[in-house]
């Protein structure tokens, strides 16, 4: 047995049922291999054993009562994997599918992805089970008390910062914010993705979308290509998602999709970001009404999706951006947008394509950007938010911005030069890790066993 598979074996039996982590965890060591055969003194100080158990897993349960006054009870997360390069961060994710297995493999990943930002952050990743669909605001905000009653005092500004993520956007993380300051009588940057009058950084919630065309555009450029005319295939009608179509049309692109958990818009003129923004950040809406506004576009449901097929990337493009969650983009997938001539992926979820689509991409060489590399840009903006929290000041649009763009273009270089360095100069997945994992993994010899 090869020594990652008795690591994954290992694992499996320490941590049963959690097929997501195992899947980040295989995909790391199995990009890693290079870097031992020429460096023993990761496997001599067993960095793989510890870099992949948690320094800390808080779990506990959230009580809070519903509009019609019954006692709720959800599960509560963080997961605080690694500080070797700095505190823990970060984000939080509320939705029904949160599992430990869920948040460990977001927080794993967030280990790699926020040492690529150069910057001094740890990984850490939470979250709960908690549907926020459907809730009132009230409901919301009193489950984000119950939530920090008990995260409070696991966090703070440099121990653990926690932000958003999927179902958790700047409202959260007020309420969390007030409950937390309440309890402790601190006002500081525990939180990132704060709204901009109570300490939030300005850009921040442009940054991952922002920041996953900008990784695209140097990988474009760097091939002698541009983002100008291009039809763009976009997943997501998020945070994410939404910021992505925006940098896009700034860009001269042409993004022509976004999707929801019940289904996608093909929108062949342009996705009219007005109306998608007053649809999911202001109303909150089903994406079929969008179909109602713009009669032009066409609204698939997820029920008339083809068996095991995610119908977004069936639409013909020439770039490709998932933008919503894991696994959402398989072999098959993968398959069909190299048939219609895509030339580029760039992910700004977490983890979006499966290992088979991963595998098709790098055997067709298109350019492809892993999503720790792509959309460390929200994490590397939320540190530049405790920055500026940590010394009393507020930089611009412009200045963070600008600071965005030079990150996302040294991660791009970081992680093309190390791919180069191990002779697979196509390879961004393998140079990300290398390099993710050896600041990390250095940074832990020095420090000991601990
Ligand atoms: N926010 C950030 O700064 C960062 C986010 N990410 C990653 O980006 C991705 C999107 O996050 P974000 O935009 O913040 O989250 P949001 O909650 O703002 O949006 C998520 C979007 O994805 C859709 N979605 C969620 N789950 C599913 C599913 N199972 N099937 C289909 N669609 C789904 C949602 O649809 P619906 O509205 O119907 O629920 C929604 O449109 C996640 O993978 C997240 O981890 C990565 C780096 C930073
Ligand atoms: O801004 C942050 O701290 C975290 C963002 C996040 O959750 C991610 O990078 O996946």
């Amino acid at each position: 047995m090869s020594y990652i598979e008795q690591t994954l074996t290992k694992l499996q039996k320490s941590s049963p049922g959690q097929p997501e982590f195992y899947q980040a965890v295989q995909e790391v060591l199995e990009s890693l291999e290079p870097l031992f055969a020429k460096e023993k003194k990761y496997l001599e100080h067993n960095i793989i054993e510890r870099i992949i158990e948690p320094e800390r897993q808080i779990m506990f349960r959230v009580a809070w009562i519903d509009d019609q006054g019954k006692v709720q009870v959800n599960k509560g997360y963080r997961i605080e994997f690694n500080s070797a390069i700095g505190p823990y961060k970060g984000g939080l994710r509320f939705h029904p599918s949160v599992s430990s297995g869920i948040i460990k493999f977001l927080g794993f990943e967030q280990i790699f992805k926020n040492s690529l930002t150069g910057l001094a952050i740890g990984g850490g990743k939470g979250g709960s089970d908690f549907d926020p669909k459907g809730k009132s605001n009230n409901e919301i905000m009193r489950f984000c008390q119950s939530f920090i009653n008990e995260l409070y005092r696991h966090i703070g500004p440099t121990t653990d910062v926690p932000a958003g993520d999927i179902g958790v956007g700047g409202r959260e993380i007020g309420y969390m914010f007030g409950q937390y300051k309440r309890l402790t009588g601190r006002y500081e940057g525990v939180f990132t993705g704060k709204k901009i009058p109570w300490g939030g950084s300005l850009a921040r919630t442009e940054a991952t979308g922002y920041g996953t065309v900008y990784f695209a555009q140097n990988m474009l450029t760097t091939n002698g290509q541009a983002l100008e005319g291009k039809t763009c295939v976009v997943s997501g009608a998020g945070n994410v998602a939404i910021y992505t179509i925006e940098k896009l049309y700034q860009n001269c692109a042409l993004p022509v999709t976004c999707s929801d958990s019940r289904g996608f818009i093909y929108h062949k003129s342009g996705i009219n970001l007005e109306t998608l923004k007053q649809l999911k950040e202001v109303e909150s809406a089903c994406l079929s009404k969008y179909a109602e506004i713009h009669t032009d576009a066409v609204y698939t449901p997820v029920s008339s999706y083809p068996a095991g097929r995610n119908a977004v990337w069936s639409v013909p493009c020439d770039l490709a951006f998932p933008c919503a969650t894991q696994n959402e983009l398989n072999q098959a997938d993968a398959h069909e947008l190299l048939k219609n001539g895509c030339i580029l992926v760039a992910e700004g979820a977490n983890m979006p394509s499966t290992p088979e689509a991963v595998e098709a991409f790098l055997n067709a060489k298109i350019m492809y950007a892993p999503g720790k590399a792509a959309n460390a840009g929200g994490v590397a903006t939320s540190q530049l938010e405790m920055a500026q929290n940590a010394s009393m000041i507020q930089w611009s649009f412009e200045e963070v911005d600008v600071r965005l763009k030079t990150i996302m273009k040294n991660i791009y270089l970081t992680a093309s030069e190390t791919a180069n360095e191990f002779g697979q100069p196509h390879n961004l997945v393998l140079g990300a890790n290398i390099a993710g994992f050896r600041k990390v993994a250095d940074a832990m010899i020095d420090q000991g066993v601990v």
